[in-house]
């Protein structure tokens, strides 16, 4: 075995590569991966980087060993409400034998690409905010509104001991956050995509409750059978949406609900009609749909299905607030207005999966879910997940741009 550090296995052949791509590859090193983060590695490096940069730092125990990182640095006027540049510190886990270099090593190719778990989920942004930051202070530069950076636990399985918990804190509110920055998706085209809303996670479990008896005979009204006929229902729901999508142009998957069946339980023996058997499925919800219509159509297929057919949910989220897009958002103007004097071309779209912006916009913060990764595939949660150096340090530029702007916004009439 090659030791960690060996440039056959690290893809490090100069010393010339830029500090900030160091730090990122260090970052990826740390291995913040479920279902064991160890994150406390995490804790330590930024407890250094905030030293390194003189910022504040605060260290927000929302449950035991769930800790929220907060990286401040203090603005001119700090009774203005502050900017929140949020990421996540967990990674999602990965199949090794599929990944051409260990996920954690951070191996860079010859093109500049750097292979590792949390390349683009969301490692990049992290160190993108830090080194902006980092490049901000050195010029001596100071502005109205003070800076804050999260770093949260356990985003990747739903923030409930990160940054669910943390909104609800006292240390959250003293943060007085007036705008967010959050997570976003690569773009393969020159496109930046921007995100203003999020799709409900549903997560429901159908259970369907029938005779049983032996396996060799038609057994009347099985659970078998009415399970079919529910997930016929809602199958055919997903068709329908998944054509709608398919044949509106202007349609992206946060527009339409998405549906999969995603877990089959039931059954006891080959020769056994079980009396129970469920089905749960993961629903994705826009944010322009009724939920409380969308919710008896749920009941009502299930009730079509027969008798004893039920449903619970296991996650339910039902906030749609979502994030103002309209040039008379002053936060929206700004970042928009700063994005367009880099050439930058942004789409605007619903993010089709969850994320914790969604707990920053029901405490009733704007957030945009932005990572500035374009020219670049989607391969977070992927294999082989990358992200190219130019593509980071192009990055930093564009928060080198937008922390000031953003950070200059003048008074808001709720502010004064
Ligand atoms: C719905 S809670 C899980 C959150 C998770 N977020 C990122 O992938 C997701 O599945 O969207
Ligand atoms: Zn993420
Ligand atoms: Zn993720």
């Amino acid at each position: 075995m090659l030791p960690e550090k060996d440039p056959r296995k690290t893809g490090d052949k100069d010393s010339r590569e830029d500090s900030s791509v160091t730090l990122f590859r260090e970052y990826l090193r740390i291995k913040t991966v479920h279902p064991e983060p160890n994150y406390d590695a995490a804790v330590q490096f930024l407890e250094r980087i905030a030293a390194e940069l003189g910022l504040g730092c605060q260290k927000v125990e929302v449950c035991p060993s769930r800790v929220i990182t907060v990286l401040t640095w203090q603005g001119t006027n700090p009774q203005l409400r502050s900017i929140l540049l949020n990421s996540h510190t967990d990674v999602v886990p990965v199949f090794e034998e599929h990944w051409h270099h260990n996920p954690f090593v951070a191996f860079k190719d010859s093109e500049g690409n750097i292979y590792a778990r949390g390349a683009q989920d969301m490692k990049c942004v992290s160190i993108q905010y830090i080194e902006a930051i980092r490049r901000l202070k050195a010029t001596g530069k100071h502005f109205s509104r003070t800076v804050h950076m999260s770093f949260v636990p356990d985003e990747e399985i739903g923030g409930h001991k990160g940054m669910e918990m943390f909104v609800k804190r006292p240390e959250f509110k003293a943060l007085n956050v007036g705008f967010a920055l959050d997570e976003g998706l690569a773009n393969p085209t020159d496109t930046f995509t921007v995100f203003y809303g999020e799709k409900c996670p549903w997560w429901i479990k159908v259970k369907a409750q029938g005779n049983p008896g032996h396996g060799s005979r038609f057994i009347e009204n099985t659970a078998a059978e009415k399970l079919h006929r529910v997930i016929t229902s809602l199958l055919a729901f997903r068709e329908r949406e998944k054509q709608r999508l398919k044949s509106e142009e202007h349609l992206t998957l946060g527009d339409v609900t998405s549906l999969n069946l995603t877990l089959l339980e039931g059954g006891v023996s080959f020769n056994v009609v079980p009396s129970e058997m469920t089905a749960s499925f993961d629903i994705r919800i826009p944010p322009t749909v009724d939920l409380k219509a969308f919710e008896e159509q749920l009941t009502a297929w299930c009730q079509a299905a027969g008798e004893g057919v039920t449903y619970n949910f296991c996650q339910k989220y039902t906030d749609q607030t979502v994030t103002p897009i309209d040039e008379s958002d002053p936060w929206w103007k700004v970042f928009s207005e700063t994005c367009r004097e880099m050439n930058m071309k942004l789409k605007c779209e619903i993010f089709p999966a969850a994320t914790d912006s969604r707990y920053i916009r029901a405490a009733g913060h704007p957030a945009i879910g932005f990572s500035p990764m374009n020219r670049t595939p989607v391969l977070l949660h992927d294999h082989n997940e990358f992200l190219n150096e130019q593509v980071f340090l192009h990055g930093i530029e564009i928060y080198t741009r937008l922390i000031p702007a953003l950070a200059s916004v003048p008074s808001l009439p709720v502010e004064a």
